[in-house]
């Protein structure tokens, strides 16, 4: 059955960070970022969330790039199609080169409404069937390695189940040696956003020292023939990020060997219909994957909590809990980590409510598109 959709509305919001986030690229203190609603002729009302930021440091795409595409192009497409399943999104959407944060968000929102039609969590749409999922904690660069130190020793303490460091040149190899020193038995990975190139080799080589998890992309944002080398001289597994778009590119990577672990962005893969077509491709080839995050607000994260639910997502994610992130959240619960463990939703759809209020006290900007 055709999927009535009457109306989408999106949303820009701003949400202020508890605390300011550090990369390798500079500091975000605040979230710009659109929150799509697909509501379909019964009233039932389906969420999805952008992972553009405002400026295009991690990805080509950003805020004003998104507003463009979606308004542009991707509502008329979703206007001149029937659409049965969400799945059918990924394909329709094909004419429209990149842009995949923006497909993303439209498709989200399709899958949640979906979901909600059926009365079934997206979770268990999506094929997954774990009730709790671990994460870890993705941590900046900090002012100094004391504030590093206490940092990890606090969310360690609140039980996440691994540590990923922010890495960059100048914030590396010291760092990491007395992070190592002070957390002998702690799971430790560092990220660092495409910071070196194989110029750094000798550099690099030096990470073995200190048992990490993995390195996750190390060198340019879109490469990963030079990964295949940096792999094949260090010990420590390479995990891409920022070059992997598609399930097309993940084989490539698995395929040179340049990566022994993947980080699946629902946004930066342009959606969960590719999101879940990567996992399974890892399945089938023994590549553990994970999910990453980009500071999302409820929406993105109860989306990401959904996709974790898959087998093979075997390693901690970076899905920390709300409160690490906002004072208040847009969804009702917020997601809450105990222990490193977030209970899997058993509502249906993304599982968690929208708080309406809070909706509207962030947004800055609404615009309605009538079907
Ligand atoms: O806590 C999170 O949501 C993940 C934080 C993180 O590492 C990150 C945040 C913003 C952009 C890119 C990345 C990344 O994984 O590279
Ligand atoms: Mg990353």
């Amino acid at each position: 059955m055709t999927i009535p959709i009457k109306k989408i509305i999106l949303r820009r919001l701003m949400m202020q960070l508890n605390d300011p986030f550090t990369t390798s690229f500079g500091t975000m203190e605040d979230k710009e970022f659109f929150i799509a609603e697909v509501v379909d002729s019964e009233g039932n009302r389906g969420f999805g969330e952008s992972v553009a930021f405002t400026i295009p440091w991690y990805s080509e795409e950003t805020v004003k790039t998104n507003l463009h595409v979606i308004e542009d192009f991707l509502i008329n497409i979703l206007k001149e199609n029937k659409i049965n399943h969400p799945e059918e999104v990924h394909d329709l959407f094909s004419s429209i080169r990149g842009n995949n944060m923006a497909k993303s968000t439209l498709e989200g929102a399709i899958w949640d409404l979906y979901a909600k039609r059926q009365g079934v969590p997206l979770s268990q749409l999506l094929g997954g069937d774990k009730t709790e999922i671990d994460v870890g904690i993705s941590i900046g660069i900090q002012p100094s390695v004391n504030d590093l130190l206490l940092t990890i020793g606090h969310y360690v303490r609140e039980g996440y189940k691994r540590i990923k460091l922010k890495i960059k040149p100048g914030w590396d190899i010291d760092v990491l040696r007395k992070v190592r020193e002070s957390f002998p038995d702690t799971l430790i990975m560092a990220d660092a956003n495409s910071a070196y190139t194989l110029d750094d080799l000798e550099h690099l080589k030096k990470l073995d020292e200190f048992d990490l998890m993995m390195i996750e992309q190390p060198l340019e944002h879109d490469d990963i023939v030079d990964h295949a080398k940096l792999q094949a001289e260090i010990h420590t597994p390479i995990c891409l990020d920022e070059s992997i778009h598609s399930l097309a590119d993940a084989r490539k990577a698995v395929e040179l060997g340049s990566c022994k672990i993947i980080n699946i962005k629902i946004g930066r893969v342009g959606g969960l219909r590719e999101a879940k077509r990567i996992h399974d491709y890892c399945l089938e080839k023994g590549v553990a994957v994970w999910c990453g995050g980009m500071l999302e607000a409820g929406v993105g994260r109860a989306h990401n909590v959904a996709l974790t639910t898959l087998p093979q997502f075997t390693l901690p994610g970076d899905t920390a809990g709300s409160s690490r992130y906002w004072k208040k959240d847009i969804i009702k619960p917020e997601v809450f980590v105990e222990n490193g463990v977030i209970k899997v939703p058993t509502k249906s759809g993304i599982g968690y409510d929208i708080d309406d209020e809070a909706l509207e006290e962030f947004t800055v900007e609404k615009r309605e598109y009538v079907f």
